[in-house]
Formats: C-alpha cells, structure tokens, sequence
C-alpha cells in the first residue's frame, strides 16, 4: 500500500527503495525459516540415527553408531577390462580396475572437481547384511552432526519398510511433515536449487507396493495428495521435485525393480575385507580377543569367508567370545551350522535367565521355524502382528516381548504406531527355516518342501521320507530358485543332519531323538547334481553343503593335485574340474592372483575359468 501511495505521489525513487527493502526482508525470512527447518530436522535426526539396532536388536538395547561403525568396503560396480602387457595377457578384473575402486558413502553425491558433475540418483546393492542400512545411517549421522556433506539442506530418509505401511494418500510435502515435522504447524518450503534436499530410499527389496515407472502418469506438484508408490516412481524420474537427490539401497535380486536409465551411479557394499574384519573384532571386544577370534576364524575357510558379513561377523562374535574364555575350547564350533548351534544356546541361556522357563522352548522354535520357512519360500522377510499371530505367536500376550522372541526379532514401531517384525538377520530366519524341516521330519518323518496339493494326489502311497528324499528335496529346490532364497537353508539342513550338530542341539532341544543316518548318500547325491551344475554360484553352494557334512575328501583330492604342480586340468574328471574351480575360487591366493597357465592355456579354458577371473584381483595367462 505504502508503494502505491508513494507512486501515486511520483516519489517513484522511494517506492522502489521500498520494494526493494521489502524483498529483502522477505528473502532473509525463507532463509531464516531454511535454515531453522534444516535446523530442527538435524537434531531429530541426529536423536533417531546415533544408535543402531546391533544385530540383536531388544528394544532399549540400541548401541551407539560411532562406537560399533567399522568403515566398510564399497566400490564403484563395473564390469572390468583386458590389459596387453608382453607375452602375457593380464586380466584385471574387480578390485583393483579403475571401475571397481572404492569409494567413500560420504563423497557419493559430492560435486567431481575434474568434471564438474554430480551424482543425482545413486544406487547401493548389497547381500543381506552386508552393511547398507549402516552406511545409510551413518551419511545421515554425518549429516546431522554437521561433519559432512553440509551444502545438502534436507536429507529425508524414508525406508521403504516403513512407507509399505502408508495407506492413505498423501502429498509429497504433507509425508514430509506427518514424518519429519509433526511438531510444527506447517511443512518448510523447499529449496529448488539443485542438490539441496536428498531423499534416501532404503531397503527397495523390501518394498511391498508395485512400482511402474513406464506407463506411470507424470506428476509433478508436491502438494497434491496422491497414493505412495506415485510419489516414489516420479522422485525417481525427476517429476516431482527433480532438483533432488535420491539414494536408494537394495539387494541385488531387487536392483532390478528401478530401470537403470534412471540411475546415474551404481555402488556395491561388499562389507569387511580381511583388514576390516580384524578392525571389527577389535572395536567390539579387545586386542587380545580380537586375535583369538581371528586365529579360530582363520581355520576355517568357509567362517573366514562368512565374516566379509558384518552382521556374521556379530553373530561370531556374541558367540566365540565367551566360548574362547572357557578352558576346555574343543567344542569351539568350525562350521556355519555349529556357530548358530551356540547362538540359538546363548539365546536359549539368556531366555531363561530373564523369563523363567515361561514357554517351551522347543514349542517356540516350532512355531518361530514354521513362520520362518513358510515365509521364505515366499520370499517374505517382513511380517505384521496378523502373519505372527496367524503361527500362534501372540503379540498381545507379550511372548514376541519376551526373551527369545526379542533376541531374534527386530521390531520396528513406526508413525502409524504398526509394528513391523523381522528376524534379527535373514540368516538366522534361514537357521530356524531349516531346524524346523529337520525337526518336522524326526518327529513325524514328513518332507515339509512337499505342498498339501502335492501331496493331495498321493495320498494312497507312502507319505512318510526317509532323510535321503527329504535332502533330495532340499537340493533340487535350491537349485531351482534363481535368486538363491534357499541357499542357506540348505546348508543348514546338511549340517543338522550330522551326529555332533545333534549332540549340541539336545541341549536346547532334550526330546530330540538323535539321528544315526549314514550321510555318504547324500554327500554323492551332491556330487552327483555339481557335475550337472552350470552356475559356479551354485555349485559353490553345493561345496559348502559338503563342507558342512564334513565330507572334504574331494577338496583333499584337489589339494594333493594342486600340490603336485597340477598340470592340465584337462584330464581330471569333471566333478574333480568342480572342485578344482572351488577350491581356487575359495583359496586366499587366488584372491590376489591367479595364474591360468597352470592349469591350461587354450581359449576353452579362459571361458572355463572364467569364473575364478571373476574372482581375482590379477589374472594371468600366456599367450592363447
Ligand atoms: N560398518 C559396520 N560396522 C559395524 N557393524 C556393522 C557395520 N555394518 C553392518 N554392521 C552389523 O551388521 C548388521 C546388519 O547390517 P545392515 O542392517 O546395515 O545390513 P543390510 O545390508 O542393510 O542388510 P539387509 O539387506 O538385511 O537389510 C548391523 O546390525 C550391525 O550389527
């Protein structure tokens, strides 16, 4: 008013002093209000981020990031090249090739001084884990505290797990607030300038609404209300705030679900390399038990290597910690299925220390291990209140509150106060998936793989299986699942099925009834499906289960071959051609170099090996 009545007074020079004045002001208000919101979401951040759920997550027993946080291998993930040097031909591939370099969580989005470019939208795979959801965790801990990454106004993490549970529709900005800013009145304006708000989108394997990003409309204004998988898809595409930056995390069967044009940088979490995993062990205990952890990892192969796993790394720790303080260390475990043996005993101990003898155990576990393997063969690893219950795990009653179910489950209160429940790691749901097929066939000698509708047709003959069909099973299933769901499961069956593993389990278990099975059948069985075995992943897996069999005589072989200079791999057997690429895909030295000339020198080889080049730092082969 006071601009038009000067203009009207032809004081045009102070009208304009005045405007200007007046924006001014205005500006260095939203700057004020940026500042102040980014303010204010830094220390609510900064309260939900500077613990995390440790493995064994009880509610209230969260630990301090920075005191857990050991850095963790990740790299740039590319496919690698082919270098000319002389007479010999190096293949470099992974680690130590330009593509496969690591790479700092903290710098992802940072502006490159030589190109000038900046990442927009990342995104991190990595098996279960391996490390994701802390390297989040810890970007935003940074943030929050002020260490890093400060230009960014607004970093909004929005975990997929939690938004599953969204129903109503919602705004961009209304999310916003419901999440971030429920204590104010309104939401803050966001800034449109480039690279100053981030969304993080966590765990996109656990996403349970469909994301079409083809056919999707675009929608572009963040304040209209509209369904929660509409406003992830058009973030992503850059319709609906494109300014921002985007991290999303995922395990690597569900990259898949984000086209990758939309991706300006693909990372990997690899987890611990062997100066890591040393590193991890001393930050959590002492020097002097960090050693003795290490030399009895070391031992065994198939542990050293499980420990690349930070969340294996934990669970080794919780349980050869205390077992290394004992005197008599002979039943110190050396296989998977021995380690989680001694964990499921220390839940167990704990349990009654606290609860009293409350439930019976082996009921629990009955019923913990049916939810278990009935969800993973659906690939399930998230359950609601109404799938516990459905397994007759009440929530009401409090049993999922106490003892053994805390110390196995997560729980996750989210904003619309429903809890969401998972095991403590997708291993330990993979261990009771395969305690409870065991058990279900000591008890009544039923094979739990086969369905109700299979069965249906055959009910006139015999339903009862031996241990040899039922592993049969096991194995087949394994091999038919393309994303490996059954893995695990299945090397935990082997190892179940051994006298020892039994021995230990009637400590938890007092009415199991030991089985005296011979297992040389299922170890040929084995041997039998590797040589028909394409996928090296695959016959990896069916080594480990021999391993957890204690059936190594093939690996012995090989070794006393490989010992004799092990020339021309060529007149070996196939099976022995198997455990040939295993035992080099598996062994420390080719993890630095390997050298192909020793093994052979035509191209049908290098196609043969090329899964132990996938795996070695430095190939080397003469001239083909
Ligand atoms: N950098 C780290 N330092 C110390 N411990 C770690 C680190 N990364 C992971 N851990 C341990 O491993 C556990 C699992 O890690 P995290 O939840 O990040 O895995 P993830 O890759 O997100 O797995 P998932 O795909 O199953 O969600 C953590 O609870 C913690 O105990």
């Amino acid at each position: 008013m006071t601009q038009n009545i000067f203009r009207k007074m032809n004081k045009n020079e102070q009208a304009e002093l005045l405007k200007n004045k007046f924006e001014e002001a205005a500006r260095e208000s939203v700057d004020g209000d940026l500042s102040e919101f980014s303010n204010r979401l830094k220390n609510t951040l900064k309260q939900d981020y500077e613990r995390i759920l440790d493995g064994n997550s009880q509610t209230g027993h969260r630990k301090y990031l920075r005191d857990v946080y050991t850095e963790l291998f990740v790299v740039e993930n590319e496919t690698g090249g082919v270098v000319n040097e002389h007479e010999v031909r190096q293949i470099e591939i992974n680690r130590t090739a330009a593509e496969d370099s690591p790479i700092k969580c903290s710098d992802l989005f940072k502006v490159q001084p030589d190109t000038g470019r900046q990442n927009r939208k990342v995104l991190t795979m990595g098996i279960a884990g391996v490390g994701k959801t802390v390297s989040v965790n810890k970007f935003i801990l940074d943030w929050a505290e002020g260490k890093k990454n400060q230009e960014i106004d607004f970093i909004f993490p929005l975990p997929l797990r939690q938004l599953n549970l969204v129903q109503k529709d919602y705004s961009l900005m209304e999310l916003i607030h419901k999440y971030f800013f429920s204590s104010t009145a309104r939401p803050p304006l966001l800034p449109e300038e480039k690279g100053k708000v981030m969304f993080i989108f966590d765990g996109l394997d656990e996403c349970r609404f469909p994301l079409s990003f083809e056919q999707s409309e675009k929608f572009t204004d963040v304040h209209e209300k509209t369904t929660v998988d509409v406003i992830v898809t058009n973030l992503i595409e850059r319709n609906l705030l494109p300014s921002a930056l985007i991290w999303i995390t995922s395990r690597p069967a569900a990259a898949s679900l984000i086209p990758r044009d939309y991706i300006d940088q693909v990372t990997e979490v690899r987890g611990f390399n062997d100066e890591q995993k040393e590193k991890y062990f001393t930050k959590n205990s002492s020097p002097e038990v960090a050693e003795k952890i290490m030399s009895h990892i070391k031992k065994s192969r198939s542990l050293y290597i499980m420990c690349h796993i930070p969340v294996f790394c934990w669970i080794s720790l919780s349980v050869l910690q205390p077992l290394l303080a004992r005197e008599n260390q002979n039943t110190i475990p050396t296989t998977l299925t021995g380690m989680y043996i001694y964990f499921l005993l220390q839940m167990q101990q704990l349990t009654k220390k606290y609860d009293g003898a409350v439930q019976s155990f082996e009921g629990i576990v009955l019923k913990l291990g049916k939810l278990a393997f009935e969800q993973l063969q659906k690939g399930i690893l998230i359950f609601y209140k109404e799938d516990l219950e459905e397994y007759g795990l009440d929530v009401k009653e409090g049993l999922i509150f106490s003892g053994l179910c805390t110390r196995l489950f997560q729980i996750e209160k989210t904003v619309s106060e429903r809890g969401v429940y998972s095991f403590v790691h997708l291993s330990v749901q993979e261990f009771l998936a395969a305690l409870y097929v065991f058990l279900i066939y000591q008890h009544k000698k039923q094979n739990s793989f086969l369905t109700p509708s299979f069965l249906e047709g055959r009910k006139k003959r015999k339903i009862k299986c031996s241990l040899l069909e039922l592993h049969e099973t096991a194995v087949r299933n394994a091999l038919q699942s393309k994303n490996g769901h059954l893995d695990l499961l299945l090397r935990f069956l082997m190892g179940l099925s051994l006298r020892s593993n039994q021995e230990n389990l009637m400590e938890l278990l007092p009415t199991l009834k030991i089985t005296s099975e011979n297992m040389e059948r299922t170890a040929d069985y084995i041997k039998m499906r590797i040589v028909d075995e394409e996928s090296a992943e695959k016959s990896i897996n069916l080594f480990y289960c021999l391993s957890e069999l204690k059936n190594d005589s093939l690996q012995t072989e090989i070794q006393r071959f490989l010992s004799k200079g092990g020339t021309s791999a060529k007149r070996i057997s196939s099976l022995h051609w198997s455990a040939l690429l295993f035992v080099l895909m598996t062994s420390d030295e080719t993890q630095e170099m390997f050298e192909m000339q020793k093994y052979g020198r035509s191209y049908e080889d290098l196609i043969q090996f090329l899964p132990v080049i996938k795996y070695t730092r430095r190939a080397l082969a003469t001239e083909l």
